[in-house]
């Protein structure tokens, strides 16, 4: 990681760069404050000549594009702008079919680019399309949530939701550049902000206890938006960026990223992405609990690791429990057919990651099903 680029619209915080390095694929990730105002310059220097789409939401739309399309009309680029209504229920066929006739319809070429400027709904929907359209086009990440700026926009994991489960239609495409403007954070809903939190505190649990320990101790000023609030992002992109670059497409390592998502991911699609009741990370959050006691259950770890994790999800706000997601969840089985159709799942075994203590998870397959059931059983009714 290096504090290399200064902003040069403005005297706020300096730029930080992540490199993800995979080959001729590789992509920088610039991270920092003011950074949406120069996102016209960056674009035109990395792709010249280029044409847009700009894809966002309805609530990013009316807070942000304006000052994107300011920046990208200063640089002379041409765009059209796509707009989605808000939540998860966006990541859906419909929506991917309108956004690849939208793009096409504004004769985008191959050799011109999608931008995503919005949170994880955005990136993951706009990133399929443009793995999908004429077969691939440049794809330019602009997240807006803190999960986006610390997950959903490195790695080139795209898709959309199917109703046997979440994000189990999509492919890996890698962006071209990502520009995490940490100021835009400060607009985001406070609901939100924790979901994204959950996937910092993650990067600690899964692999580094001294970062989660740094959590502990300075999480009130990530919360707060001071230097620590960068820091934080550019220390999770290093952390995914690290992970990605190890193996690109799952086929070991990354799966660690995956801490509390088998669980996680079966309590969204129980609630059918309803983000009334359930957003992604406070699934990831509740999961993470779940993964912690569930490794208790089998041995791997001691009760005071778990408390540990909970003293932290709940004192930053988070939910921990499956009892605190509003509305009636299914029962046990239920959530056991779901978790059946995960894409871990490997000749019908399940593959769960567990812990040994903090920052040491791993990957574990062939799970019986019938303690993971059982293990449900009982936390439901808790
Ligand atoms: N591809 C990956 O590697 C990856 C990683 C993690 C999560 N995800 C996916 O990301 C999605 C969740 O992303 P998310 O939490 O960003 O949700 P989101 O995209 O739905 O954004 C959350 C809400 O915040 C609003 N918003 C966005 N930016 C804002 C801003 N700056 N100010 C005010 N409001 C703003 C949005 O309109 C939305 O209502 C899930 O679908 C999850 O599966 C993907
Ligand atoms: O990038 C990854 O790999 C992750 O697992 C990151 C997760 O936080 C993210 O939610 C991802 O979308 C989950 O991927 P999936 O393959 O389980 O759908
Ligand atoms: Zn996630």
């Amino acid at each position: 990681m290096t504090d290399t680029i200064s902003n040069a619209s403005s005297d706020l915080s300096p730029i930080q760069t992540v490199s993800v390095d995979l080959g001729d694929r590789s992509y920088g990730i610039e991270i920092g404050r003011g950074l949406l105002e120069t996102a016209g310059e960056r674009i035109a220097a990395l792709r010249p000549g280029a044409r847009l789409a700009v894809i966002t939401d309805e609530t990013v739309e009316k807070l942000h594009l304006k000052t994107l399309q300011a920046s990208l009309a200063k640089a002379g680029i041409d765009h059209a702008v796509m707009t989605i209504p808000a939540g998860e229920s966006s990541k859906r066929f419909s929506q991917f079919e309108r956004l690849c006739d939208e793009v096409l319809g504004a004769r985008l070429e191959r050799n011109d680019a999608i931008v995503a400027l919005g949170g994880g709904v955005v990136g993951d929907l706009s990133g399929f399309v443009a793995a999908a359209v004429r077969r691939g086009m440049d794809f330019i990440q602009i997240p807006t949530t803190l999960l986006s700026q610390v997950d959903s926009s490195v790695g080139g994991k795209t898709g959309i939701n199917s109703r046997h489960g979440k994000n189990l239609i999509g492919a890996f495409h890698q962006p071209v550049l990502v520009l995490a403007d940490t100021g835009i954070l400060d607009t985001l809903p406070m609901r939100d902000f924790r979901a994204g939190y959950a996937e910092v505190a993650k990067y600690g649990l899964l692999g580094d206890e001294p970062f989660f320990a740094w959590l502990e101790a300075n999480w009130k000023a990530v919360f707060a938006g001071g230097p620590e609030r960068d820091e934080a992002v550019a220390r999770s992109c290093q952390s995914k960026a690290d992970v990605v670059v190890a193996d690109e497409r799952e086929s070991g390592r990354r799966a660690l990223l995956n801490l509390g998502h088998t669980f996680g991911h079966a309590l969204e699609s129980a609630v059918e992405y309803e983000t009334a009741r359930l957003v992604h990370g406070e699934g990831v959050s509740i999961g993470m609990m779940l993964a912690h006691e569930f490794s208790e259950r089998l041995g791997l770890i001691d009760g005071a690791v778990v408390a540990r994790v909970e003293k932290h999800l709940s004192e930053v706000g988070l939910p921990i429990r499956m009892s605190q997601i509003p509305g009636q969840l299914p029962p046990a089985g239920t959530l056991m057919d779901i978790i059946a159709q995960d894409k871990k799942v490997s000749r019908g075994n399940l593959t769960f990651i567990l812990t040994r203590g903090i920052g040491s998870a791993f990957v574990e397959k062939g799970v019986e099903p019938a303690v993971v059931h059982d293990f449900l059983v009982e936390k439901l009714s808790s």
